[in-house]
C-alpha cells in the first residue's frame, strides 16, 4: 500500500515513537504572534529555560493591533501585549517583524510571504489558522499555549497522528466563483464537523490550476471544516511562488530544494481514512448567512425554511442563527442589506484578492449606506498594491485603506462592527460576537464583498462580471 503525502511528512518527523502515546514531533517552523505567547514566555523564564532554535522561530504582531493609526495605540491591553512580545522576543533571541517593520503583517500572510514557509516543514503557530501554511505541501496547525512552550523549549510536540483525508476538486469554476466560495461550499455541503480528526489533502485538476494565493485561502478555512490541517502537494506553482523570497534557499541550494519538494506527492496507490469528491462546476458565489460557516448558501438562492428541517435540533439552530442575524426564513440572500464590508483577514487580504476586488470597484462608488474597509494582510501586500494604484481605486470609491493587521476579522482592536449591523466579511468566522457584540457577519469572497460594497446587498458577481465582459 502507498503512502499519501501527509504520511510521508509525518513519518520524517518522528523523533520518538512509543505504543499507546502521541508522537513525538520535530517542529521546522513557530510562528508566534501577540496573543497567545505571553504566558510561554513567561513559562521559560520561570523554568530558566531558553528558547532551543531562535532561528527557527518567528514572531509578529497582527491581532490586537491598531490598522489606522499606529502611531497612537489608546488600547491598554494591546499595548502591553505589544511592547511584551518585543521584551520577550528582544529577550529570547527571536526574530520579530513589529509594528514599524516593513515585514510586518498577520502571521500566516508573512510566513509564505517572506519563504519562511517551505514543503515539506512541520509548521506550528498558536493560532488556529496555521493550517494556511498547507498550501505549501506541509503539515501545519495551530497549537495551544502549554503547546507554545513546549515547542519555544524543546523544538518538538506531542502529536497524535491525525487521519487522513483526501478531497478531491475536478472541472472547471464558474465565472465569479473563486477558492472562498469552493471552501464555503465544502463546508457548506458537509457540515463543520466532516474534517474532525482528520488532515486533509486537497487534489484534483481544479486545485492544480489554483495560485499559490487560492490554496492559502482553502487551506486556511480547513479549521473550520473542523480539521486539523490541510494541504496541497507542491507543484511548479509551488516552486515559482518561492523562488527569491527572503527565506527561501538560494541558487544550488534552491534547485536542490526543488529535487527534494519533487516527491512530496502521494502515491498513487495511497490509502486514506475518508475520500470525498466535489464537481467544480456545482459551485456558485456563496454567502454565509447564519452563526457558522456550514451556515452558507449559494448567492441566487434563499434562506432555508424552519418546515425543511430534519429534525427539533436543526430547526432549533436554525432559528437560533435566523434571529441572532435578524433574517427571515425563506428570504432571498441577494435581499440581504449590508452596513459594512471588510476586504482582509489571513483567509483574503493577499495581493490577488485585492487586485479582484479592486477590479469590481474601479471607477464606481460604495453605496452609501455602506462603511467599507480593506486592510492589506501585510506591509508588503499593502506596498505591492499601492505600486499597481490600488489604493487609489478603493479611496475614490469610498473605501478607508488601512495598516496591515487582523482589523475586523475579529473584535480584539478598534475596528468593531456595531450591534444588529450587517457586515460582508472576507474573513472566516462569523460566530455570534465574532467581529463585535450583536454584530451580523457573512462570509464572502473578495468579489462578492466588493460588490456588495456597491450596491448594498449581495448580487451574482458571476452576472455581473458576465455582464461587464459584454458591455
Ligand atoms: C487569537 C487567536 C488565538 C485566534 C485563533 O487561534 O484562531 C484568532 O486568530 C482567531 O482567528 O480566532
Ligand atoms: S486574520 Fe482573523 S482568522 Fe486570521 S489570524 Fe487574524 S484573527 Fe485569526
Amino acid at each position: 500500500m502507498g503512502k499519501s503525502i501527509i504520511d510521508k511528512i509525518w513519518e520524517k518527523h518522528v523523533v520518538h515513537r512509543e505504543e499507546g502515546k502521541p508522537d513525538l514531533m520535530y517542529i521546522d517552523l513557530h510562528l508566534v504572534h501577540e496573543v497567545t505567547s505571553p504566558q510561554a514566555f513567561s513559562g521559560l523564564r520561570m523554568k530558566n529555560r531558553k528558547v532551543r532554535r531562535p532561528d527557527k522561530t518567528f514572531a509578529t504582531v497582527d491581532h490586537n493591533i491598531p490598522t489606522d493609526n499606529r502611531k497612537v495605540i489608546n488600547d491598554p491591553v494591546a499595548l502591553n501585549q505589544m511592547t511584551t512580545l518585543e521584551k520577550n522576543c528582544l529577550e529570547f533571541g527571536i526574530p520579530l517583524a513589529g509594528l514599524d517593520s516593513p515585514e510586518q503583517g498577520i502571521v500566516h500572510v508573512i510566513g509564505p510571504e517572506l519563504g519562511l514557509t517551505q514543503p515539506g516543514m512541520t509548521i506550528v503557530c498558536g493560532d488556529s489558522h496555521t493550517s494556511t501554511h498547507g498550501a505549501f505541501g506541509s503539515i501545519a496547525f495551530g497549537i495551544g499555549t502549554s503547546e507554545v512552550e513546549h515547542v519555544m523549549a524543546t523544538q518538538t510536540l506531542w502529536q497524535s497522528k491525525p487521519k487522513t483525508l483526501k478531497l478531491e476538486i475536478n472541472g472547471e469554476l464558474k465565472k465569479g466563483v473563486t477558492a472562498k466560495d469552493v471552501i464555503l461550499y465544502i463546508i457548506a455541503k458537509n457540515g463543520i464537523g466532516f474534517g474532525t480528526g482528520h488532515i486533509i489533502e486537497y487534489c484534483g485538476d481544479a486545485i492544480a490550476k489554483m495560485s499559490m494565493e487560492e490554496r492559502m485561502t482553502i487551506c486556511n478555512m480547513s479549521i473550520e471544516g473542523g480539521a486539523r490541517a490541510g494541504l496541497v502537494s507542491p507543484d511548479g506553482t509551488t516552486f515559482a511562488y518561492l523562488q527569491g523570497r527572503k527565506y527561501a534557499p538560494k541558487g544550488a541550494e534552491f534547485a536542490q530544494a526543488v529535487e527534494n519538494w519533487k516527491e512530496l506527492v502521494s502515491d498513487p496507490d495511497a490509502a486514506y481514512d475518508k475520500t470525498i469528491q466535489i464537481d467544480a462546476a456545482d459551485i456558485a458565489p456563496m454567502v454565509s448567512w447564519g452563526t457558522n460557516p456550514s451556515m452558507t448558501s449559494k448567492v441566487n438562492e434563499q434562506l432555508p425554511k424552519l418546515e425543511e428541517c430534519k429534525n427539533e435540533l436543526e430547526q432549533k439552530s436554525l432559528s437560533r442563527a435566523l434571529d441572532y442575524m435578524g433574517l427571515q426564513e425563506g428570504q432571498k440572500i441577494e435581499d440581504i442589506q449590508i452596513q459594512h464590508v471588510f476586504i482582509g483577514s489571513c483567509t483574503n487580504s493577499r495581493l490577488e484578492d485585492l487586485k479582484q476586488a479592486a477590479e469590481i470597484i474601479r471607477g464606481k462608488k460604495v453605496h452609501p449606506q455602506v462603511r467599507a474597509l480593506v486592510v492589506p494582510g501585510s506591509q508588503q501586500v499593502k506596498k505591492q498594491a499601492e505600486a499597481e494604484g490600488l489604493d487609489l481605486i478603493f479611496k475614490q470609491a469610498g473605501f478607508e485603506w488601512r495598516e496591515s493587521g487582523c482589523s475586523m476579522c475579529l473584535s480584539m482592536n478598534n475596528d468593531i462592527v456595531p450591534s444588529g449591523e450587517h457586515c460582508a466579511s472576507t474573513s472566516n468566522r462569523n460566530f455570534e460576537g465574532r467581529q463585535g457584540s450583536g454584530a451580523r457577519t457573512h462570509l464572502v469572497s473578495p468579489l462578492m464583498a466588493a460588490a456588495a460594497a456597491l450596491y448594498g446587498h449581495f448580487v451574482d458577481v458571476g452576472a455581473l462580471l458576465s455582464a461587464e465582459t459584454v458591455q
